[in-house]
């Protein structure tokens, strides 16, 4: 069902000037991934705060009021998926652009709106970055979010070839691998990889809510690991699932069944040496399933940072002094992740630095009297 897609443009000029429409999250993310390849990028939303802040960090320039003279190569619509057709249907009638694609998690539905509202199929590729993450709107937006992912292309039999040849290049702009297979295949994989596993970690979280305190503080990586993304939009997500009911619905039933199975098998084991055959199924199967994710989309081309902990007191202003002891010693503190210890006054501010600027703010730190760690 899927196929690689070829490099040949269709006789298009490279892409050279995108319109993006929806500046959250993922469009944000990919005009920024754009505008760091030299994309001319013009961007609109109806939100003036997000449009704002989107400009601000540097991801394009608000799109004119007015229809552009020449209209851009490609249009990108990266809205909730709800609105994605009439938004697509607006572009189009304006002659916003040449080609028009989607960012939308899931693609029948918004063949189907499309096709409903009369929008030119010959011109819209349908995509999905298979890159997000579980914040929104464009103060999460990164460059770098779809770096070695899978971006679905799932043009209809109406589409034009260079129309493909265009998306494609602005997935691969964005650093991500083109896949080009149908709506429905696209919404039973997505449904899979990503929509009921988001539905788990989603089911999996609401149990905290029954933890108290002391059981919260024991939270180490692994429970951080498998509810990560049930801190998504719960408002974008219903939308999503509803949008791919039955395929997710499915799923779900399967996952229920193990677990179903699991719990009932605890409860008959009678001590230490019960016979639990139906749980260590489920987890010889789910490390055989795990070890079928393929590692070249999982594993991120991100910068390798070097990370380097420093302990410091639970106090105002420690942060800041923190930052412009690196700054002082010129290093660019590419990200920052704070831990705090559990009923202590103390915590772990880990620097994310470029691995050569690591010594020189190793050395800095510790000349200033900091506890820093590095290795760890
Ligand atoms: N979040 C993810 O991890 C992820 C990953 C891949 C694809 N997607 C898809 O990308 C799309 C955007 O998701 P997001 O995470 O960026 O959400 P977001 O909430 O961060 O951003 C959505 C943006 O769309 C704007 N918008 C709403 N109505 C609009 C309209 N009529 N015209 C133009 N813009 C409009 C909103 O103002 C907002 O700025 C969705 O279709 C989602 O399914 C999300
Ligand atoms: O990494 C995350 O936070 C995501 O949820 C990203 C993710 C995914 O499931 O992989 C989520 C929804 C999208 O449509 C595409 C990507």
């Amino acid at each position: 069902m899927e196929e690689t897609v070829t490099t040949d443009h269709g006789g298009r000029p490279d892409v050279e000037r995108v319109v993006v429409l929806g500046t959250g999250l993922i469009g944000t993310s990919i005009a920024l991934a754009l505008r760091s390849r030299g994309v001319d990028v013009a961007l609109s939303d109806p939100d003036p705060a997000s449009l704002r802040m989107a400009a601000d960090l540097g991801a394009g320039r608000p799109l004119e009021e007015n229809t552009p003279a020449v209209p851009a190569d490609v249009a990108v619509v990266a809205a909730p998926p709800e609105v994605v057709p009439e938004v697509l249907k607006k572009a189009q009638d304006r002659g916003l652009a040449q080609v028009y694609t989607d960012a939308a998690s899931v693609k029948s539905s918004v063949v189907a709106g499309a096709e409903r509202l009369g929008c030119d199929l010959a011109t819209f590729v349908p995509g999905h970055p298979m890159g997000g993450r579980e914040k929104s709107g464009p103060g999460a937006a990164r460059s770098d979010l779809f770096l070695g992912r899978s971006w679905a292309l799932c043009p209809t039999g109406k589409a034009d070839a260079g129309a493909v040849a265009a998306v494609s290049q602005v997935s691969r702009l964005c650093g991500a691998d083109p896949l080009v297979l149908d709506p429905a295949a696209h919404d039973r994989a997505v449904a899979l990889v990503s929509h009921a596993p988001h539905m788990a970690a989603s089911a999996m979280a609401a149990r905290l809510l029954e933890g108290d305190a002391s059981a919260l503080a024991l939270a180490g990586q692994g429970v951080r690991d498998v509810t990560r993304v049930a801190g998504g939009d719960p408002g974008m997500w219903t939308a999503i699932l509803s949008h791919n009911a039955a395929p997710v619905a499915g799923v779900l039933r399967g996952i229920a069944e193990d677990l179903t199975a699991t719990a009932h098998s605890l409860e008959q084991a009678q001590g230490p040496d019960a016979d639990l055959a139906p749980v260590r199924d489920v987890l010889e199967r789910g490390r055989t399933g795990q070890g079928r994710l393929p590692g070249k989309h999982g594993a991120v081309r991100r910068p390798a940072w070097a990370v380097l902990p420093v302990v410091v007191s639970d106090e105002p202003g420690v942060l800041g002094r923190l930052f412009v002891a690196a700054g002082e010693a010129g290093v660019n503190i590419e990200d920052v992740r704070i831990e705090h210890t559990p009923g202590l006054p103390m915590g772990t501010v880990s620097l994310s630095v470029l691995p050569e600027a690591e010594d020189t703010l190793v050395r800095a730190l510790s000349a200033a009297g900091w506890s820093v760690h590095p290795g760890r």
